[in-house]
């Protein structure tokens, strides 16, 4: 799991318990109520309708991208324009390639099989996956050892949409099989305004422009943690504002709940002050930083630094993770005389 101590965060990506149901109602339905992301929606949209001028299905398409940039939600928007039914899997569910085949065998014509995480499939199903992918076909097989046989079935033609938070991870011959990605990058501040407008308006919440505006500053980015400070915002209006969210109540309301002014969680400023307090700046292995904030790599990896990196606060180099100059004025602090001497450009 991405995530142990932090993943419930006001600002983490990650959701649980009833913020599931929330994001299902604020999820936009189709392409054109999706904001942001234009050329991703472009390029998607042409993939969309040419498929749908020849009847047949779309190429498989791969989402990549942070937690919370949008990839379910444009899974189903993919299905819902293609006007297709929706299978939803995951890769950790797919542990067997029986366990993949259950399913491929069963797909209907044209229909949309959503892989969530499709870079924690198990080796067998992967491979499955490739015939499938490729040749609408699988192997099915039967007996053991030198016996063994392999027997074909095919399945019915059928759109693959993969999601991953880490492309990197995923094999080439998968990646290679997919005819369309769609790289996710983290919002603008305009983009999340009209998140937030668009959610205020569902959830029945007044916000001016003001408000907007300093929430969608601190959200990270990311769409799905905009959403989330505004119901915060509002939960304060509420109690100590008779709900006016102007920019001094979005501000308080955020200060208390420990977003900083760049939207920085408490994992983003734990790697930045391990970074610059306990290794002077870097640079220092992605393991042993992680280490040190109590963290799993992976999560400082996926969670904490391409935000970071996208600031300008943290550059990943071949010798390790380096703070920049912009970082230790971010934490207030004066980086030692060498800092930015032999290290990040030797
Ligand atoms: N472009 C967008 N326009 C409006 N709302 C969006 C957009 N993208 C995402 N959201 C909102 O953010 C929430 C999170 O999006 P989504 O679940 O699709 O993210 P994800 O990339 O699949 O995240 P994860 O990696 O954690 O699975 C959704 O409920 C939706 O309300
Ligand atoms: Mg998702």
């Amino acid at each position: 799991m991405v995530g142990e101590g932090f993943e419930r965060e006001l600002v983490s990506a990650d959701v649980a318990g009833d913020e599931l149901q929330i994001e299902a109602a604020l999820r936009p339905k189709r392409l054109s109520e999706f904001i942001g992301q234009g050329r991703v929606r472009e390029q998607l949209s042409l993939v969309l309708e040419s498929a749908l001028r020849r009847r047949r299905p779309p190429d498989h398409v791969l989402m990549s991208g942070s937690p919370g940039l949008g990839k379910t939600t444009l899974a189903m928007i993919v299905a819902a324009e293609l006007n297709a039914p929706l299978r939803i899997t995951s890769g950790p569910a797919l542990e067997r390639a029986g366990d993949l085949a259950a399913i491929l065998s069963t797909l209907a014509e044209g229909e949309v099989l959503f892989i969530d995480e499709i870079h924690r499939m198990a080796r067998p199903a992967e491979e499955m996956l490739y015939l499938a992918m490729e040749d609408f076909r699988v192997d099915i097989v039967v007996g053991k050892g030198p016996g063994a046989t392999a027997i074909p079935l095919e399945i019915a033609p059928f759109t693959l949409v993969g999601a991953t938070t880490r492309a990197g991870l995923l094999p080439a011959p998968l990646r290679d099989r997919f005819g369309f990605t769609a790289h996710m990058d983290f919002y603008e501040v305009p983009e999340l305004e009209q998140v937030l407008f668009r959610s205020a308006k569902l959830l029945g919440v007044e916000v001016p422009a003001e408000g907007a505006h300093e929430i969608a500053r601190r959200s990270r980015g990311t769409p799905r943690i905009a959403n989330r400070l505004l119901r915060r915002v509002r939960d304060f209006a509420d109690v100590r504002a008779g709900g006016v969210i102007n920019r001094e109540i979005a501000s308080a309301a955020l200060n208390l709940y420990e977003v900083d002014a760049e939207g920085l969680d408490r994992l983003d400023r734990a790697v930045l002050g391990v970074l610059l307090r306990k290794f002077g700046g870097g640079p220092v292995g992605l393991s042993t930083l992680a280490v040190a904030v109590g963290e799993e790599p992976e999560t400082v990896e996926v969670v904490a630094e391409p935000f970071l990196v996208r600031q300008g606060l943290l550059a990943r180099t071949p010798r390790g993770r380096v703070a920049t100059a912009s970082a230790w004025a971010h934490l207030g602090m004066t980086p030692p005389p060498d800092a930015f001497g032999a290290s990040l450009f030797d």
